[in-house]
């Protein structure tokens, strides 16, 4: 499916968030409080453009997806790429100062086994960041933002999009995906301490900060 997309991924994800993934890319950036010279993982990069932004912190990142395709849609860009499975991931334990994922967990079959499988690659102490969608906080503006996501959004991406019906189950997924609350329940479950989290755009998105 994402090979299927990968050829005008990064302008769909613009288009269907009216411009918002710019700075949810920058506030993930910012929770990481990365260093020049940490090594970072970023997992489920797809063609790496949130690799890049994390990059401009002077940290070494490096993107890690399984979808070739993807990769190879985000070759020209400035950042070492890895083609690698969440679920075994080609590290040893231990190799990175901060791990994170954006848009992706949602996606990984086994996303607890995923979680796991980070928190090995990370060394203790290691920070994690998740930026996923969520559950919008504000009861009418949920139900506004779930007719968006069911009706209107498969409908903008069939206009824009190289593979419309993956939009359809990203609709589907983001409904099914764990609130707020649960998923750092399911976060402080699978290897990681002190687990926080953040809304943004009033829970569209929400940033889960963890410590290995
Ligand atoms: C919605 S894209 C997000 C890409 C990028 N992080 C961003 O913010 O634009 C989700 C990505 O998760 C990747 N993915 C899903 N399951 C995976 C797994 N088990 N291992 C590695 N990548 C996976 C897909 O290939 C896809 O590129």
């Amino acid at each position: 499916m994402f090979d299927g997309v990968a050829r005008r991924y990064d302008i769909t994800n613009t288009v269907l968030s009216f411009g918002q993934d710019r700075s949810w890319r920058k506030l993930t950036r910012a929770a990481l409080n990365l260093k020049p010279g940490e090594k970072v993982l970023d997992l489920a990069a797809g063609t790496g453009v949130s690799t890049v932004e994390l990059a401009r912190s002077g940290a070494w990142c490096v993107a890690t997806d399984f979808s070739k395709g993807m990769l190879h849609a985000g070759s020209g860009r400035p950042v070492p790429m890895v083609a690698g499975d969440a679920m075994a991931l080609p590290y040893a334990d231990a190799s990175f100062d901060a791990a994170t994922i954006s848009f992706g967990l949602r996606n990984v079959s086994d996303f607890r086994a995923g979680l796991r499988e980070i928190a090995r690659v990370t060394k203790p102490g290691g920070r994690l960041v998740v930026c996923e969608f969520s559950t919008p906080v504000f009861g009418p503006f949920r139900t506004v933002y779930m007719e968006y996501l069911m009706k209107a959004l498969p409908a903008v991406a069939r206009a824009v999009s190289s593979n419309p019906d993956a939009y359809v189950y990203l609709a589907e997924s983001i409904r099914a995906w764990p609130t707020q609350r649960q998923l750092a329940v399911d976060i402080a479950e699978s290897g990681w301490s002190n687990v926080q989290w953040r809304n943004l755009t009033g829970g569209v998105v929400a940033l889960h900060r963890a410590v290995r």
